[in-house]
């Protein structure tokens, strides 16, 4: 435990080998100050002059009148369950005479929290009636033995670690820990517990950054990146977050529409195109009712529904679940905003783009898209990032296909790309609503899905979104800046399909046609399909390690919680064990050398590493020692981390005993 070296200040930080104290003439006859809870001087083989008197340890005797001899039951220790506790049942090896022996108990000056109940025969035994002296294992290094004057916990072998006794206070009041580790190994921890060889069990050790290591740069050398998520990552996640919890207030939108409120307008170009839907089309975010979640209404201005069959049109898209797909949550009509509008609620992917603003300019829009410099040239889209979006398609429509439906409008302004190279079709249902009555079949509209698809292709690789406009001259430009292969492609997918009879060789035998469908497609760019799902296991790669970072930082942030809700509380002020003298008062002095450095002149010191690094070898309770200095500089303590982590979790199954519940009004205050 805390090893005060007496008086004097000195950097929190400096490594610890302080002065040995100095002795006095009459030094013999003065208890030592340096001696530790356990009773133990650090200077004591260094020639320390003060007395160090201990209470004698018994030594293991028999009773009186007995001896010990090859009949006398030996001590055989209960066999340990995975739990850490005693096995009840004996080994049948157990000599008659043992097994009448009462059962071996140790005296310990204070009852173990969750020792399971033994038994003691009180009456029969000579060893309950006879003051049995205290059991030493042999090789027990008897500098823990602890000074009883100290008046603080001794060791005790039966003493459940701390972490497993707030363990325990946990599961008797059926609370959950908001702040507890991952207790799944305590069993082992508790059958090694106080072993020399005691490894800490691997949860602890969870903090183990990969290269490139950057504890040897300075302080102003470090960024926040090195600690958390990559700045990009955690911007974009920012700035999504913030668009999607966007509110207008005093918009001139409707209030309410049908179960949706809080509407803020996605589509900030007033010039509407019509000739898609064949109405004008606008686009929200909106709040639920129902859920609470953010949603996209896109809304046809002036739709009339004639019939009812064409809204339940909806019904197949709501089963397609495909990464390709904006997903259709409903339809409805409405007169909400004073006029009579057909909704559609899709999913909501905050701050997307469709592909016609991301790669083209805005050729709709004669005042120029916001969004785009007027003189702003799109740039070349690269052949990979063509062939991402083909699969991402390709994908979405043999999902479509298979519920036998048609994507129907797949077009470069009604595409979404919601992050890096993803993209989604996004006007899903809405033709099949619009357009129920159409006399075209599904495979007719299928087929359409195609071409449709080879025509987007074809702008993105021309750059322009009226590449389908001169067709031939497109196709044929292709080849100047991508390779055949992307050629080839799209010209199967303009091409017409091929006739339904199967005509007759010359020879008289039928020849194969190849079919001209979804499945045929994907076979044929399955070169492209394997290189796609490379590149998405690289960036799931990538998030996940992104993703591991931040799991050390809940834990860290969970310790921290831990440690603030234990220390400045009211109701321990006149506490012994909070005093300047008591055991717990090192968790005040730790929190200063975490959070409150100083450097030399006294000015306040934020560095990052060093309380990400101090929080992690507390959450590992490594041995290294760190110097405490009280405030007023009149205390040091040398402590190990280990030590302060047994200080914490005391502290906590104390304060979690005397908790109404854990997030109750105690652990508010
Ligand atoms: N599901 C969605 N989630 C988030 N944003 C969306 C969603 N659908 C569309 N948007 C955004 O709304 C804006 C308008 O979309 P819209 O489909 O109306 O495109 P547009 O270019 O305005 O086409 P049109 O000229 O046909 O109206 C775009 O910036 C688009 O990114």
């Amino acid at each position: 435990m805390a090893t005060p070296i007496g008086q004097g200040a000195g950097d929190a930080r400096r490594a610890v080998s302080s002065p040995r104290p100095k002795g006095r003439e009459n030094a013999k006859n003065t208890q030592c100050r340096n001696v530790s809870i356990y009773g133990y001087c650090r200077y004591e083989n260094e020639g320390c002059s003060y007395n160090h008197d201990r209470p004698s340890i018994p030594q293991l005797q028999p009773p009186p009148g007995q001896r010990f001899n090859v009949d006398s039951p030996s001590f055989t220790p209960l066999q340990t369950a995975p739990n850490g506790f005693s096995s009840s049942s004996r080994g049948s090896t157990i000599s008659p005479k043992a097994a009448n022996a009462a059962v071996f108990t140790p005296k310990t000056n204070k009852a173990p929290t969750l020792a399971p109940p033994i038994q003691v025969k009180d009456t029969s035994s000579q060893w309950a009636t006879h003051d049995f002296p205290e059991f030493i294992p042999q090789g027990y290094d008897q500098s823990h033995v602890v000074d009883q004057n100290m008046g603080v916990n001794p060791y005790d072998p039966f003493t459940i670690p701390a972490a497993v006794s707030s363990l325990s206070v946990q599961n008797q009041s059926s609370q959950v820990n908001p702040y507890a580790q991952d207790t799944s190994s305590m069993g082992s921890a508790a059958f090694y517990q106080n072993n020399e060889n005691y490894a800490q069990p691997l949860q602890y050790h969870l903090y183990n950054p990969l290269g490139p290591h950057r504890e040897n740069l300075l302080a102003y050398q470090r960024t926040a990146h090195d600690f958390f998520l990559a700045d990009d990552l955690r911007e974009d996640l920012t700035r999504k977050a913030a668009a999607s919890r966007q509110t207008l207030p005093n918009s001139s939108l409707p209030p309410q529409v049908d179960y949706f409120h809080s509407l803020v307008p996605l589509d900030t170009n007033p010039n509407k195109n019509a000739t898609l839907f064949g109405y004008p089309s606008w686009v929200y975010k909106a709040v639920s009712s129902k859920d609470g979640f953010t949603y996209t209404l896109r809304r046809l201005e002036g739709y009339r529904l004639t019939d009812e069959k064409a809204i339940r049109e909806v019904q197949p898209w709501k089963r397609i679940r495909n990464a390709g797909v904006v997903t259709v949550h409903d339809a409805f009509t409405t007169r909400a905003f004073g006029d009579s509008s057909l909704i559609f609620v899709l999913d909501y992917h905050p701050l997307s783009k469709t592909l016609a603003e991301q790669h083209f300019q805005y050729a709709g829009n004669p005042v120029g898209n916001p969004r785009f410099a007027a003189n702003a040239r799109p740039a070349h889209v690269p052949e990979q990032v063509i062939w991402g979006y083909i699969v991402q398609l390709a994908s979405a429509l043999k999902a479509i296909h298979a519920q036998n439906i048609a994507a129907r409008l797949i077009h470069s302004s009604k595409v979404i790309i919601t992050s890096k190279s993803r993209i989604r079709l996004n006007a899903c249902a809405i033709l099949d609503v619009v357009q129920h009555d159409t006399p075209r079949t599904m495979t007719d509209l299928q087929q359409d899905d195609l071409i449709q698809l080879g025509k987007l292709i074809l702008c993105l690789a021309s750059n322009s979104a009226s590449a389908v406009a001169t067709l031939q001259k497109s196709v044929d430009n292709i080849t100047r800046l991508y390779t055949q292969r992307l050629k080839d492609c799209v010209i199967w997918l303009l091409s017409p399909p091929p006739a339904p009879s199967t005509p007759q060789s010359p020879t008289g035998s039928s020849m194969q046609i190849p079919t001209k469908d979804i499945d045929t497609f994907l076979t044929a760019i399955a070169p492209q399909l394997v290189s796609s799902l490379d590149s998405a296991l690289h960036a799931e790669d990538a998030l996940l390690s992104s993703l591991s970072r931040e799991l050390e930082n809940s834990r860290l942030f969970r310790l921290s919680a831990k440690l603030q809700t234990i220390l400045e509380r009211d109701s321990y002020e006149h506490n012994a064990q909070w005093s300047e003298t008591g055991e717990r008062y090192i968790l005040k002095l730790f929190r200063d050398y975490v959070f409150h450095q100083v450097d030399a002149q006294g000015k306040p010191v934020a560095e990052l590493g060093h309380v990400v690094g101090a929080l992690n070898k507390l959450d590992t309770g490594t041995e290294e020692k760190i110097c405490l200095v009280s405030r007023d500089e009149q205390s040091v303590f040398v402590v190990s981390y280990r030590e302060v982590r047994r200080a914490i979790e005391g502290a906590w199954a104390d304060l979690m005993k005397g908790a109404g519940s854990i997030g109750g009004a105690q652990g508010r205050r």
